[in-house]
């Protein structure tokens, strides 16, 4: 089973937690040890907001901005590299076909941002489709896509499983400007729709919740439903 796991820089590193990134690589390294082929994905989180937020009041623009941002996401991916063993490529690659060359390798690949206008979900996104994968997972701060923000709005909830269309509907409002929130980026909620990708979107600040979402498909999160796609098949059946 081949799997791309979006790991938000919120929930690797929302402080420098050394343990916190060993936790997530330790998942990572029981997934490859069950048999998955991985790639990761690393966001920039609370650090890449703050330094995109000084730069705002210095005048950059939002390409500058984002620029800002790749630097930070590429830097959490340095740091879980840092975790991993022997099974990870050193690099950080900075596109899909050095990415996909490691995975193929059976190496684990992480990667962070790679160009301005989006965020390391469209990344996530785009690498699952480039590699085929089975299966996109973003651990991010919130267990799942909601209604509406969950920590704008209480009477927000939460859908079980949901399409990719739906997905699109649900975040399409939401801000696209360097360093901005959402469960999933809309470049990536169009990419999981022309893929029919497979995808689960839960709350990854406890890292052991991944393994049986992806070697089971148990979660409490949301499960964005392929339309047109075939029934989930996991990995321990
Ligand atoms: N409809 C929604 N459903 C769920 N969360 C939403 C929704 N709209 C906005 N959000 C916000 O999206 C946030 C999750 O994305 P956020 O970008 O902060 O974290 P991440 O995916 O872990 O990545 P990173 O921290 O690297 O940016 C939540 O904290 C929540 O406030
Ligand atoms: O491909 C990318 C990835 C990221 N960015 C910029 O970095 C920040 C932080 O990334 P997150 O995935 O949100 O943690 C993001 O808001 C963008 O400003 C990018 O431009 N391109």
């Amino acid at each position: 089973m081949r799997v791309v796991i979006s790991i938000g820089g919120s929930v690797l590193a929302p402080n420098l937690d050394a343990r916190r990134v060993e936790g997530h690589a330790s998942v990572v390294e029981t997934l490859a040890r069950e048999g998955c082929e991985i790639g990761a994905v690393v966001g920039g989180g609370g650090v890449a907001r703050d330094y995109i937020g000084a730069a705002r009041d210095l005048g950059a623009n939002e390409v500058q901005l984002d620029q800002i941002g790749i630097d930070v996401t590429r830097i959490n991916a340095r740091l879980l590299i840092a975790a991993l063993g022997s099974q990870v490529d050193p690099k950080v690659p900075h596109d899909y076909e050095d990415a996909g060359d490691a995975i193929r390798r059976g190496d684990i690949s992480v990667m962070g941002g790679v160009m301005p206008g989006q965020t390391t979900d469209a990344v996530a996104a785009a690498l699952a489709e480039y590699v085929d994968a089975d299966l996109l997972v973003y651990a991010t701060s919130v267990d799942g896509v909601f209604s509406a923000d969950p920590n704008e709005d209480d009477d927000a909830t939460k859908f079980e499983e949901m399409t990719a269309s739906e997905l699109v509907d649900v975040i399409g409002d939401i801000e696209m400007n360097a360093g901005s929130s959402a469960p999933v980026d809309l470049l990536a909620a169009k990419l999981i729709e022309r893929a029919k990708m497979r995808t689960i979107v839960l709350d990854g600040t406890d890292p052991e919740r991944i393994e049986p979402a992806v070697l089971r498909g148990e979660h409490t999160g949301t499960d964005i439903i392929p339309e047109g796609g075939d029934e989930p098949t996991y990995w321990a059946q």
